[in-house]
């Protein structure tokens, strides 16, 4: 029967055995089976990537070959820096400028690593010695031991915080200096402009460097931490364990995990173009959000919401698209890392403290003493190797979090590039063309000579220009929409480079608001208080003659703004694009210009907003003042303010009308002359010269009839022209002069007396004739026949409602 049973039992152990075999080859089958097929895809996934991304450089390439001469210069194709390049880059800058503080957070850092490393020493010889304690029952030893413990561990917790806030504070630093060195170039020569504007190499300057600087800097210096505490570990560890067993531990662990690193390395994903490209797509995330907030107003009132939901989900899809990828390229990455690493390296760790036992160099002692003594050193044995594993671990897969930070460094090393030689493209052609005069400063004038306008993609807005403008003449630029007329600007500015020809201004390196000041349709407001928004971009500290409340009144009440000082505490920071209507924020803008007294004010449609009386009152301002006014303008009108009108047709052709003279110039078509190739572009901007042409000629005989500037907007106007020959309907006026008492009451009772007559006659129908219908009693009949006494009632009911 017991033999029976113990058959059974056997049997039951067989099935169970072979039953676990079976669960285990199936698991191990399906892990094996689904590693692979993440591998897989994860190839078929990166492969796909490489070809997205040199179709994409393809089309770029192309793109920009498409483009002349001067834009080649600009926008040209980029070599992929590699990611170790730029990481090796931004480390040289950061060791160079990490300065002094940043120096002792690294001494810093170093002290508590071998601290750290010293007290986890102290701490795994007191365990062992705990063991061997309680071995031997020794309360006391025990009991000194545990306190021992306790104060290591709080020493330990107290390095370890120590040594984060340490890390904190060296991250803190790396961000400073990074931050501050693309700030310096980023603000230098309009750069911030040129980078969207102009050169379009970089999508979402912002999203590098709010989000990308600060990413890099606290990962890498939380890995400058833990490998420093792993290289303090490891040579500590490495020196106890040869001081008390054979190197060949050493060595064995050695082996162990550069073996392990080296085979890690190879089947590593390219995390760094992984971790680019996911910053990539959270910039554009974030910008589509930012760009919906800025244009709320206008989505509101199409009612766009759900076209801007749709592509802002667009954008989130593509985001959570790759950071599943990602999340799938570190799963099945960090399956393998782990494995190797952590359970396969503890296991061959366990192994080497295990193998002196089976190789007979150990035996369990026979005496207590002795063995309470194994038991202590085999658990200090026990933490040495494996914080030697660890440390070295550590170290080893340090290569996959330097992959993941060379993807942030790229990013910010591109954006450093791309500053540092946009910033420097004024720099050369000032010195180029220093000797050539292609800006001169300080002259009293403003001469384009020969100058081309090419807008970034290459199209050329102007050709050839040639133009003088004098201190205290006034020149009106006219020409149909996106004939180039603030591009002229722009070039003038420096924000587009100018690409032949000299341009002769003052103000170059000067303080160049009180040369020229620029006042756009849109005019900027900073957030700030009301006075900021007069003295911009000039600060409270810059001011040479601070603003008083006085002068801020008279700025304002010229433009008809005192309101705002009621509506607005004076120290309160409003965000004044938000709160004030376009009107409003291009009177502020007018302010502004009287308050900085240019030289020369450069007008971009600034008054197209304000009323016209306001437009007249604006103008004869800054003329009294003693502003030269460059004014881009579609009011005919404006003619009479100006001297000088130059007339663009967006094709590169130009005319000069000198109205002090009468003479026109123009270097290749006068617009007048009808050629049978005309473009629609050219006859509309022939239509627009016609209609100041006109307008120059009207003023010169409304001159004489000594017009209103206001009669002679009217009078150009060709819908007033219309009112000539229809008559108008006659409106009646909602406002007179007060009528004498007298007569006010005479109205008074005459309403009065129609009002009682109707309501009489409305009580006689609504009470008397019901009363006598319901009676059947009928008194007027006999005389008038009550059809016709009802006919006459209702006349004159009419008649006094009237
Ligand atoms: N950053 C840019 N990149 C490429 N092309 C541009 C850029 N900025 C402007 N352009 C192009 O240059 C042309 C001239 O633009 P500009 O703003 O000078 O026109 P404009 O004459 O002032 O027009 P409007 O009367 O409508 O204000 C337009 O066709 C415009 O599309």
């Amino acid at each position: 029967m017991a033999s029976l049973q113990l058959l059974q039992l056997t049997e039951r152990g067989r099935n169970l055995l072979s039953s676990r075999r079976r669960t285990v080859a199936v698991v191990s089958g399906a892990l094996i089976a689904g590693g692979t097929l993440a591998y897989t895809q994860s190839g078929r996934w990166k492969r796909q990537q490489k070809t997205n991304s040199s179709s994409n450089g393809n089309a770029h390439t192309k793109d920009r070959i498409g483009h002349n001469g001067t834009d080649a210069k600009l926008v040209k194709p980029r070599k992929k820096k590699s990611g170790l390049k730029s990481l090796h880059f931004l480390a040289a800058i950061l060791l160079k400028k990490i300065g002094s503080n940043g120096s002792n957070y690294l001494l810093g850092l170093i002290i508590t690593a071998v601290l750290r490393t010293a007290v986890g020493h102290r701490l795994a010889k007191v365990q062992g010695y705990l063991f061997r304690a309680a071995f031997l029952r020794r309360v006391p030893t025990f009991t000194r031991l545990i306190i021992e413990n306790l104060l290591l561990c709080f020493l330990q917790s107290t390095i370890y915080q120590t040594s984060k806030y340490l890390t904190g504070s060296l991250g803190l630093c790396f961000k400073k200096i990074l931050t501050d060195l693309v700030h310096a170039d980023y603000f230098e020569n309009m750069v911030y402009y040129k980078i969207s504007h102009v050169d379009h190499r970089i999508s979402n300057p912002e999203q590098r460097i709010a989000s990308d600087i600060p990413k890099f800097c606290a990962e890498l210096s939380d890995l400058v931490q833990d490998d420093l505490a792993a290289i303090a570990e490891g040579l500590i560890y490495i020196w106890r364990l040869c001081s008390y067993a054979s190197p060949k531990y050493v060595l064995w662990i050695l082996a162990y995990v550069i073996g392990a690193g080296g085979t890690i390395r190879k089947f590593s994903p390219a995390f760094g173009k992984l971790k680019s490209t996911e910053q990539q797509l959270e910039g554009e995330y974030r910008q589509v959000h930012s760009r919906l907030r800025t244009h709320a107003e206008s989505v509101a009132f199409y009612g766009g919401e759900n076209r801007e939901a749709s592509h802002i989900m667009q954008r989130f899809g593509a985001l959570v698209k790759h950071l599943n990828v990602v999340l799938h390229e570190n799963w099945w990455f960090g399956m393998i890392q782990d494995f190797l690493l952590k359970y396969l390296g503890a296991t061959v760790g366990v192994i080497l403290i295990i193998e002196p036992f089976f190789a007979g160099n150990l035996r369990p002692e026979s005496s207590t003493l002795g063995r309470a003594e194994m038991l202590s050193n085999l658990r200090y044995h026990t933490s040495v190797i494996i914080s030697l594993f660890q440390s070295l671990g550590t170290l080893s897969i340090s290569s996959r979090r330097l992959n993941i930070l060379s993807g942030y460094a790229n990013r910010i090393h591109e954006l450093l590039d791309v500053s540092r030689e946009l910033s420097g493209v004024r720099d050369r052609l000032l010195c180029e063309n220093s000797s050539a005069g292609n800006y001169i400063s300080e002259a009293n004038y403003i001469e384009f000579s020969g100058v081309k306008v090419v807008t970034p993609s290459g199209n050329i807005l102007v050709d050839d220009l040639t133009l003088r403008l004098e201190s205290g003449s006034n020149l009106l630029i006219t020409g149909p929409n996106g004939s180039g007329k603030s591009s002229l600007f722009r070039v003038l500015g420096g924000l587009w480079p100018l690409v032949s020809g000299h341009i002769v201004k003052p103000g170059v390196g000067s303080n160049l608001n009180k040369e020229i000041f620029y006042v756009p349709q849109r005019p900027y407001t900073a957030v700030g208080t009301l006075r900021d928004q007069l003295i911009y971009p000039l600060t409270a500290d810059q001011e040479t003659e601070p603003l008083s409340y006085s002068g801020m009144v008279d700025l304002l009440k010229n433009v008809d703004l005192e309101y705002l000082l009621e509506r607005y505490p004076l120290d309160k920071e409003v965000n004044w694009g938000d709160e004030l209507s376009l009107g409003e924020q291009q009177r502020l803008g007018m302010a502004r210009l009287f308050y900085h007294k240019p030289k020369f004010a450069i007008l971009d449609e600034c008054t197209s907003a304000v009323t016209i009386d306001m437009e007249e009152r604006f103008c004869k301002r800054v003329r009294a003042m003693g502003t030269s006014c460059i004014t881009i303008s579609h009011r005919p009108a404006l003619v009479a303010f100006h001297e000088i009108v130059l007339s663009l047709d967006g094709e590169g052709g130009w005319n000069v009308q000198d109205n002090r003279n009468g003479s026109s110039f123009s270097p290749e078509v006068e617009f007048d002359v009808l050629k049978s190739s005309e473009t629609d572009r050219k006859s509309d901007a022939r239509t627009v010269q016609r209609a100041f042409v006109k307008n120059t000629k009207g003023n010169a005989s409304s001159k004489l009839k000594k017009h209103s500037y206001s009669t002679e907007v009217i009078a150009s106007s060709p819908s007033m022209e219309i009112e000539h020959t229809v008559q108008a309907p006659i409106v009646t006026q909602l406002q007179c002069s007060p009528r004498p008492l007298p007569a006010r009451v005479a109205a008074m009772s005459q309403i009065l007396v129609r009002g009682a007559v109707v309501l009489g006659l409305k009580i006689y129908f609504l009470v008397f004739r019901n009363f006598e219908i319901r009676n059947g009693r009928n008194i007027h009949t006999s005389v008038l026949g009550r059809k016709g006494l009802d006919s006459i009632v209702h006349i004159v009911l009419i008649i006094m409602s009237a």
